[in-house]
């Protein structure tokens, strides 16, 4: 039987720089960050909250990022909001770019290109206000006039299920309906950006369903472009891609296609590439192997086996055949977990690493 020819490393770079945008020329992407670095500095103390962060959020998606305690989420949205500014790397939303906006730019970039949802509904709303005029409040602001700014409260309360609360006073209302309010608050002004962070983490789980309802009914209604900064894991039957932050940088991706009638939605997990090339391996397949410190790489066919060091030299002795580019086959190759030859290791179950273009990235024992 004839094989088919293995791809060189010149095949794959060509076959790479074919499929991929140049770098910052994604038309479509509402949000780039490029190596976002964020150290904070107190008491000679260095804490280095995002290191080399990475991503692109396109125009019209909801998105959730996720992560640990202290990996660097709310850092990431302070940058996006414009309320910090990183220590190093670029950024960009919506064209401006947020490093080199004067004080008057960044105020009005505030005010018109993003808006925000807090945890806490005493952060989003006045208490003693109704509902429409906290959402007229922001367009006062911006200098809307009185008959414009009662016109687009109801039309935004109403588009969130709340147009029989308008009047209302914000502390009559339940948490969900509050947030359901700040989130008719932070469109007041018509953002391109919604930022929430943590917006369901004072709610109950049916409760936050309703709130992660209402980002998905602006996104789809008013193509607002969401990203949801929560521990909650619950987030993801809404959104279309989880970004997962570890150690300040973007770790995994998942994305989830629409459901048919016939089938569930199909639910993919990806590891980051960023444009240095690193690639965070998930815990889980680090600890299965016992990787540490080196690993070995091999490129076999239309994907890459990762070695443990120490298994992947005396694998080599064993074999002559084993340098990178070279077909699958010699003893490194028939080494791949539970995956004798690397045929069925291409086959691409739900738990395989794939880098942005779907190719395999594959963990092996040896
Ligand atoms: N103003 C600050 N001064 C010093 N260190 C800070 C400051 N803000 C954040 N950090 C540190 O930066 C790191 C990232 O914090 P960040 O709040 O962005 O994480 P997070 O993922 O949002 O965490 P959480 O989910 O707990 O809110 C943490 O180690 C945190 O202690």
């Amino acid at each position: 039987m004839t094989q088919p020819a293995t791809p060189t490393l010149a095949d794959l770079r060509a076959q790479a720089d074919a499929r991929q945008a140049p770098a910052g020329q994604d038309g479509d992407a509402l949000v780039v960050c490029e190596g976002l670095v964020r150290i904070y500095r107190r008491e000679g103390v260095e804490v280095v909250a995002l290191q080399g962060l990475d991503l692109q959020v396109r125009r019209g998606e909801l998105i959730a990022v996720v992560g640990a305690s202290g990996s660097g989420k709310s850092t990431l949205l302070g940058i996006l909001s414009g309320l910090d500014q990183p220590t190093a790397g670029a950024v960009t939303v919506a064209g401006r770019n947020l490093l080199t906006m004067t004080p008057a730019q960044r105020l009005d970039y505030r005010r018109s290109t993003v808006g925000f949802v807090f945890q806490q509904t005493g952060a989003n709303l006045l208490p003693y206000l109704t509902a429409a005029e906290n959402v007229a409040l922001p367009l006062r602001a911006t200098g809307v006039r009185a008959p414009a700014r009662r016109a687009r409260a109801a039309e935004l309360l109403s588009v969130l299920g709340l147009a029989d609360h308008a009047n209302r006073r914000a502390d009559q209302l339940s948490g969900g309906q509050q947030q359901r309010v700040a989130i008719a608050v932070a469109l007041a002004n018509d953002p391109e950006l919604v930022l929430a962070d943590e917006p369901t983490g004072e709610l109950d789980s049916a409760t936050a369903a309703e709130v992660y309802d209402a980002f998905a009914r602006v996104n789809a209604e008013l193509g607002v472009t969401v990203v949801i900064v929560t521990h909650d894991p619950a987030v993801a039957d809404t959104v279309d891609r989880t970004v997962a932050i570890r150690d300040g940088r973007t770790a995994s991706e998942v994305l989830r296609g629409p459901a048919s009638a016939t089938a569930p939605r199909t639910v993919r997990e990806y590891a980051v590439l960023d444009r240095a090339g690193r690639l965070q391996l998930p815990h889980e397949l680090v600890a299965a192997l016992g990787l540490h410190q080196r690993v070995r790489l091999e490129l076999a066919g239309d994907h890459i086996r990762i070695w443990p060091a120490e298994r992947a030299s005396s694998a080599a002795s064993a074999s002559s055949s084993g340098a990178i580019g070279e077909p699958p086959g010699g003893a490194a190759s028939s080494g791949a977990v539970g995956q004798p030859g690397g045929g069925a290791a291409s086959s691409g179950g739900p738990d395989d690493g794939e880098d942005h273009h779907g190719r395999h990235v594959k963990g092996s024992d040896g």
